[in-house]
């Protein structure tokens, strides 16, 4: 359908002053220590928060790229009202309009809809590229509801961006108190990408209030919403 994601992680944009050991490149055309923000979500419709918290993971976890994996279902969301893949997508790009943020169907192309099948087949596929799992506030409240949970998190580490209202409650939350001696303070942030899992950050940042749902609550009504600002 038209569509390609990173089969290839390009090489990055900008690696300096972090110091840290910047990527290099294999003969097999891949890059070893490429530090990739992954960005799960429906995006139906991708919207600025999306964007925001994309650019924040980029600056403030020192991140290479960033990919938003466009699910073709979400297994906990009704089929109802979720658009096609191909509509998502392509607002998605329209949206992230940035180079170092990669919109991506892997998710179809791997077979995948769960997160912990995901990222076992990304770090399969690409296995001297270091992922971090980017998610809001909102779903790390909910994520003790994904399949194998606990192993997402000790499959890569997490960066969590906080999410009103969402916030007081994700961090007294199950997941929080699960993983609550592997939290890593703020200030690591950027060596995050590099630590053993499992390894989490919850990351004090501006906060941005756009929300999918509100975005289809107002198309519904028919409004003049204002969708992506
Ligand atoms: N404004 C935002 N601030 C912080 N995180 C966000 C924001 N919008 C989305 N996210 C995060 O982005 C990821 C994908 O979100 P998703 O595509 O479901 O958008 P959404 O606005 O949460 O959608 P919906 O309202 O339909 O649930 C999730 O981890 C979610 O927490
Ligand atoms: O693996 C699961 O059980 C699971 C359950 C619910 C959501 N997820 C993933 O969480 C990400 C965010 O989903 P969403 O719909 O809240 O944007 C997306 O990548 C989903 O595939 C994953």
């Amino acid at each position: 359908m038209g569509i390609r994601g990173p089969d290839r992680p390009a090489p990055p944009a900008t690696h300096g002053g972090t110091g840290r050991t910047p990527p290099r490149p294999l003969a097999n055309g891949l890059w070893r220590g490429l530090r990739i923000g992954l960005l799960g979500g429906s995006f139906n419709p991708a919207h600025e928060g999306h964007r925001h918290m994309s650019l924040m993971a980029l600056k403030r976890l020192g991140l290479d790229q960033v990919w938003w994996l466009v699910s073709p279902q979400n297994p906990l969301k009704p089929l109802d009202g979720m658009g096609k893949l191909q509509d998502r997508i392509t607002r998605a790009r329209a949206v992230a309009a940035h180079p170092r943020i990669i919109v991506s169907d892997i998710e179809t192309r791997l077979g995948t809809r769960f997160t912990v099948d995901t990222l076992a087949a990304l770090k399969t596929r690409f296995p001297a590229t270091r992922f971090v799992w980017l998610m809001g506030a909102d779903n790390l409240v909910q994520v003790p509801r994904w399949r194998s949970w606990t192993r997402i998190f000790t499959t890569v580490p997490v960066a969590v961006f906080p999410r009103h209202p969402y916030s007081t409650q994700a961090l007294g939350g199950k997941a929080s108190r699960r993983f609550a001696a592997m939290r890593v303070d703020a200030r690591r942030a950027p060596g995050l990408a590099d630590l053993p899992p499992p390894a989490w950050v919850f990351l004090e940042a501006p906060l941005h209030p756009a929300s999918a749902t509100a975005i289809r609550q107002q198309r519904a009504a028919g409004t003049q919403a204002v969708e992506t600002r």
